[in-house]
């Protein structure tokens, strides 16, 4: 398991120097000098770097005070809607119209060291970052607030970084950080290696010795 310090020596030692003849341009051009192989990774946005476990149970208590909720020591399962209806299941539609709701996207909390991260990351040699996020299928207001939240609290320069999918399998990278334990699309062989954000829904998972795991942003 990994804290941030380890993590980023880690991308350091990953982004090393390679031998020109591996990375040269059409007609043996050096594509890119001083020939080095530049490290990808791709970073995922809910549960990484924005609060979305933290700004849902804010948002749901606060339309549902005389509901039942679940403590963020207690979420089980990346789908949040899947416990909530396990909980009653009137309660599975009622924690999806939060997150369809105007203004649930960009009011999502940075998650702590998150933005301080992502710039030291985006400034080490070498190594290019990309966020890579999921918009919901409710796309009236998703969409539109990933990017300004984005914008709002890492820059314009990460808007350009921004690639929205709902495949990730579909994107190469050499890295991909996810909260989500099993991220699957029509891409078998996905290029990036994924390392599993810890969150309140997977820090209970048993550890899988293939998988390596960053445990925050903090050191
Ligand atoms: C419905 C739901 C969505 N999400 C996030 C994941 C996706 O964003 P991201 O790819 O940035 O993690 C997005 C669409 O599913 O909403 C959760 O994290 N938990 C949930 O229960
Ligand atoms: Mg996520």
């Amino acid at each position: 398991m990994f804290a941030l310090p380890r993590f980023l020596r880690f991308l350091r030692s990953r982004g090393s120097p390679v031998p020109p003849r591996y990375f040269s341009g059409a007609h043996g051009t050096p594509s890119r000098p001083p020939y080095t192989k530049r490290l990808r990774v791709l970073v995922d946005m809910d549960g990484v770097i924005a609060d979305f476990e933290g700004g849902f149970l804010k948002k749901y208590r606060a339309k549902y005070p005389n509901e039942p909720y679940i403590s963020l020591e207690n979420r089980r399962g990346f789908w949040v809607s899947n416990q909530y209806g396990e909980l009653r299941r009137d309660l599975c539609e009622k924690a999806i119209s939060i997150w369809e709701s105007k203004n649930f996207f960009i009011d999502l909390e940075p998650l702590p060291g998150s933005v301080a991260a992502l710039k030291e990351m985006s400034s080490m040699e070498n190594t290019d970052v990309f966020i890579c996020t999921s918009p919901i299928k409710q796309y009236s207001f998703c969409p539109f607030e990933k990017y300004a939240w984005i914008e709002k609290h890492l820059g314009w320069e990460f808007v350009e970084q921004t690639i929205l999918t709902r495949d990730k399998t579909l994107v190469s990278g050499d890295l991909l950080i996810d909260d989500k334990p099993d991220i699957l699309g029509v891409e078998p062989n996905p290029t990036w290696e994924h390392v599993l954000f810890t969150a309140c829904h997977n820090k209970d998972l048993p550890p899988c010795p293939s998988r390596r795991r960053l445990l925050s942003w903090n050191s």
